[in-house]
């Protein structure tokens, strides 16, 4: 089936997850921020919350399937795996020869794939190898840091490293270091598995700009919307829609609006500030009501993007193109106290299973109630843990079919 994405609200088929692992207990205070977490999960409870999203989904007719599952069929090919193996190995920045080879064979002695591709989100801890015969001037220069290679805690918000957009993807180039080793299982995966392989790359994670899943909305099969934001650069924008309008064939999107918003982790993604709850539905971070500035950009002459630079508001420019007097749903009501507290964990950023049914945080009560008063059917999972990584339902998730 591969991947068919045209739209956030159309009943969801099958999404791709990760439920958080042993990478977030590599989680300590002092790298907190760059590996951009504002404190520890308790890991226990966050998977706990995590497995309840997952039935929320399932209990929904969503087909769930995770991301390790998917890397480690990919890897079950021996040639592959190696391949993998010393792909990880070289972007997690290991530069001892001596200790490329500890590394190495410490991950062929999982005994399954699954283990295998876990370990490699994990992190390796130094005392997990054997002590190394030093040799190399780099073996004798040591330091007190505890990882050989890094945990990637951010995995569970498979929103971002790669990006859903009619039946091909955006395999992303990411903001910051640590994300962008995350986007080696999704290369593996659209490069080999059988189900996968064939998708349309719209971006790829070797292009110059970053861009980031978060700031990518399918509004429509002819619409997408682009954040201009703190994780996704204007020339990535450009980029892709290129790769949309001139060098790719098989999607429909005629318009990409680039919507510029500040460059803030207050307002990391699009998605932090709005997401689609039903056809003329969204719930928005108030701050983001605009007057905005959008840029259309569309198709023009001899291969070149047309563009229009328009000053409007979220309403008026949502409206204009889903053709419909868009609501907007403020995070939290109208209050500024509790707004600011529930758009901290992300109360507008819900994930739409159907038209007018959502997936949302309990702890963001206010807001939920909200949404309930337009009408809006929502599906409440735990919240207390997973929250603490700064991305809600949507963020945890990635669509791969959606009905047409
Ligand atoms: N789409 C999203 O907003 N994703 C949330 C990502 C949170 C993660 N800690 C990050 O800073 O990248």
């Amino acid at each position: 089936m591969g991947i068919r994405v045209t739209s956030e609200i159309k009943p969801l088929k099958k999404v791709l997850l990760h439920k958080p692992g042993e990478e977030i207990e590599n989680l300590t205070p002092e790298y907190l921020e760059r590996l951009l977490f504002d404190d520890i999960p308790f890991l226990e409870v966050a998977q706990k919350e995590h497995d309840a999203f997952a039935e929320i989904l399932r209990n929904n007719g969503v087909e769930v399937v995770y991301l390790h599952e998917l890397a480690a069929e990919v890897i079950a090919d021996p040639q592959i795996k190696e391949q993998f193996i010393n792909q990880f190995i070289d972007e997690a920045g290991v530069k001892s020869e001596a200790v490329r080879k500890d590394v190495y064979n410490y991950l062929m002695s999982f005994k399954t794939n699954e283990e295998l591709v876990r370990k490699t989100m994990a992190g390796i801890n130094k005392n997990e190898l054997p002590a190394i015969e030093k040799k190399s001037l780099i073996d004798f220069v040591d330091d007190e840091y505890p990882f050989v290679t890094d945990p990637m805690p951010n995995l569970y918000f498979t929103r971002d490293p790669f990006a859903s957009i009619g039946n091909g993807i955006s395999l992303n180039k990411m903001y910051s270091v640590t994300r962008n080793r995350e986007t080696i299982y999704a290369d593996y995966i659209f490069k080999y598995h059988k189900e996968y392989k064939d998708t349309a790359r719209l971006y790829n994670r070797d292009y110059d700009f970053h861009i980031e899943g978060g700031d990518i909305l399918n509004l429509n099969e002819k619409t997408l919307a682009i954040g201009i934001s703190q994780r996704t650069e204007a020339q990535a924008i450009e980029k892709i829609a290129e790769r949309i309008f001139f060098e790719t064939e098989g999607n429909q999107i005629e318009t990409i609006l680039a919507f510029n918003i500040p460059n803030s982790r207050a307002y990391m993604h699009l998605d932090t500030v709005f997401t689609q709850v039903d056809y003329d539905k969204f719930t928005i971070h108030p701050q983001i009501e605009g007057p905005l500035e959008i840029f259309e950009l569309t198709k023009g002459e001899k291969g070149q993007v047309n563009l229009v630079q328009e000053t409007m508001t979220l309403q008026e420019i949502l409206s204009k193109h889903l053709k419909c007097d868009v609501k907007l749903i403020r995070c939290g009501g109208g209050d500024y106290v509790i707004s600011q507290r529930e758009q901290w964990n992300d109360g507008s950023n819900t994930l739409c299973i159907k038209p007018g049914e959502v997936v949302v945080y309990s702890r963001n009560y206010v807001t939920n109630k909200v949404l309930e008063e337009y009408g809006v059917k929502i599906h409440v999972m735990p919240s207390s843990e997973l929250s603490r990584g700064r991305g809600g339902p949507r963020c945890m998730s990635m669509p791969l079919v959606r009905e047409d």
